[in-house]
C-alpha cells in the first residue's frame, strides 16, 4: 500500500544543509496500524508531509495506493491525495463553523451534493461518538471532542490512509486513551491504514502493529511492537521502552537495593504474551524452594500481546538459584541477571 525506496529530504537554508529524511525505506501494508517515533527533530514531520504530499523528495520514490507520489503530475497528485487524509495535533478546525459544517466542508469543496453530505455527516458523527453535538462550535468542544471531529471530517472523502500527526499530544491521558480507542475501532470496522508519528510510546504501545524508530533523519529500528518492546536493540528505542515499562522509582530501587541488601541475586525478568499469564512464578518458589522479593513489576498490553517486566531479589542456596533462573529461561521468560551476592 505505502513503499518508501531510497527516500531523502534535503533542505538547503542560508546557512546549512539539513538532511530531514535520510535514505529512508519503508513498506506499510494495507490495513496496518504503523506508528513512527522519535524525539523533537528526527525527522518526523518532515517524513509525513512527504507521505501526503505536501514535499516533494530530494531523492527516491513514494508510492501509496498506486501513485508515484515523487513523480505524478499535479492533476494526479491531487487525485492521489483524495486517498490520503490528515489529523492534526491542534485540530485545525474551521472555528466559526459547527461540528457539522466542518466534517461536510471536504465535502462541499469536492462538490458533493447537499443529500449525500448531510448523509455522510450523520454517519461519520454517529461513528466518532459526537450525535447530539452536530449543531456545537469547536469553542464549545473539548478537546477530545474537538479531536473528533478533526478524525471525521479526515474521514469524510473515504481516505485509503489516514496520517496523524500528533493528534493526542494535545490531550491529558484519559482522553488521549479514548481517541487511541477511537482509531483502533475505525482500523477495525473500516480497514483502512494508519500511520500515526508521536514522541509517546505509550501510543506506539496502545494501538500500533509496527512500529519505526527514527533518530537524526534515519529509520534506525522497525519491527512489530511487542517484539521491539520485547527486545529493544538500539539505545534511542531502549529509551522509548522504559518511558513504559520503567517507573521513576526503578533506579533508585536498584541503587537502594544493591548498596543495602547484599543478599541474593537480582533479576529482571521479561514476560511476553501468555507467559504474563501463567504461574510461572509460584511454580518457581515451589519447585527450587527459594524465597522471593518483589522490587518492581508492570505489565503493558499491545496489539501483538502483554508485555511483563518484574524485578526479583532471589534469595536461597546459590546453586537453587542458578536452577531456578534457568527453569524461568526454559519457561520462555527472558531474564538479566543484574546483581550478585
Ligand atoms: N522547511 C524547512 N527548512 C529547513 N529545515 C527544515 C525544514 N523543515 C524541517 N527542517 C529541519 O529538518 C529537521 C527535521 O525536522 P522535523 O520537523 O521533520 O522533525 P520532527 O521529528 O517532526 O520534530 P518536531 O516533533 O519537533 O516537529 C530539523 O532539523 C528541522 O529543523
Amino acid at each position: 500500500m505505502i513503499t518508501l525506496t531510497d527516500v531523502n529530504k534535503i533542505f538547503d537554508t542560508a546557512t546549512n544543509r539539513i538532511t530531514a529524511v535520510d535514505n529512508v525505506n519503508l513498506t506499510i501494508g494495507n490495513s496496518e496500524i504503523f506508528g513512527i517515533i522519535g524525539y523533537s527533530g528526527a525527522g518526523k514531520s518532515t517524513l509525513i508531509r512527504l507521505l501526503n504530499g505536501l514535499e516533494k523528495p530530494t531523492s527516491g520514490q513514494i508510492n501509496i495506493a498506486g501513485h508515484e507520489l515523487a513523480t505524478v503530475s499535479a492533476k494526479e497528485l491531487r487525485e492521489a491525495r483524495q486517498k490520503i487524509s490528515m489529523v492534526f495535533q491542534h485540530f485545525n478546525l474551521l472555528w466559526s463553523r459547527t461540528v457539522r459544517e466542518n466534517i461536510a466542508f471536504p465535502l462541499e469543496i469536492a462538490g458533493v451534493s447537499k443529500e449525500k453530505r448531510d448523509k455522510k455527516v450523520a454517519e461519520l458523527v454517529e461513528l466518532v461518538g459526537l450525535a447530539g453535538r452536530e449543531d456545537a462550535y469547536p469553542a464549545q468542544l473539548s478537546g477530545g471532542q474537538k479531536q473528533r471531529v478533526g478524525i471525521a471530517r479526515a474521514l469524510s472523502n473515504d481516505p485509503e490512509v489516514l496520517l496523524c500527526d500528533e493528534a493526542t499530544s494535545a490531550l491529558d491521558p484519559e482522553t488521549t486513551d479514548s481517541i487511541l480507542d477511537l482509531l483502533t475501532a475505525i482500523n477495525d470496522k473500516l480497514g483502512l491504514t494508519i500511520v500515526l508519528i508521536t514522541h509517546e510510546m505509550h501510543v506506539i504501545r496502545k494501538i500500533c502493529h509496527r512500529v519505526a524508530v527514527m533518530e537524526a533523519g534515519k529509520i534506525v529500528e522497525i519491527g512489530n511492537v511487542l517484539d521491539v518492546f520485547q527486545s529493544p536493540k538500539e539505545q534511542i528505542t531502549k529509551r522509548f521502552v522504559s518511558q513504559i515499562t520503567q517507573t521513576a522509582g526503578t533506579e533508585h530501587a536498584l541503587q537502594h537495593l544493591k548498596a543495602e541488601s547484599s543478599e541474593g541475586t537480582l533479576v529482571k525478568l521479561v514476560f511476553v504474551g501468555d507467559r504474563t499469564e501463567q504461574p510461572v512464578l509460584s511454580t518457581m518458589i515451589r519447585r527450587f524452594n527459594i524465597d522471593v522479593n518483589i522490587v518492581q513489576g508492570d505489565i503493558s498490553h499491545t496489539k501483538g500481546g502483554a508485555y511483563g517486566t518484574l524485578l526479583l531479589q532471589l534469595i536461597g542456596d546459590k546453586e537453587k538459584v542458578t536452577s531456578a533462573i534457568e527453569f524461568l529461561h526454559n519457561e520462555g521468560v527472558q531474564t538479566e541477571v543484574i546483581g550478585h551476592d
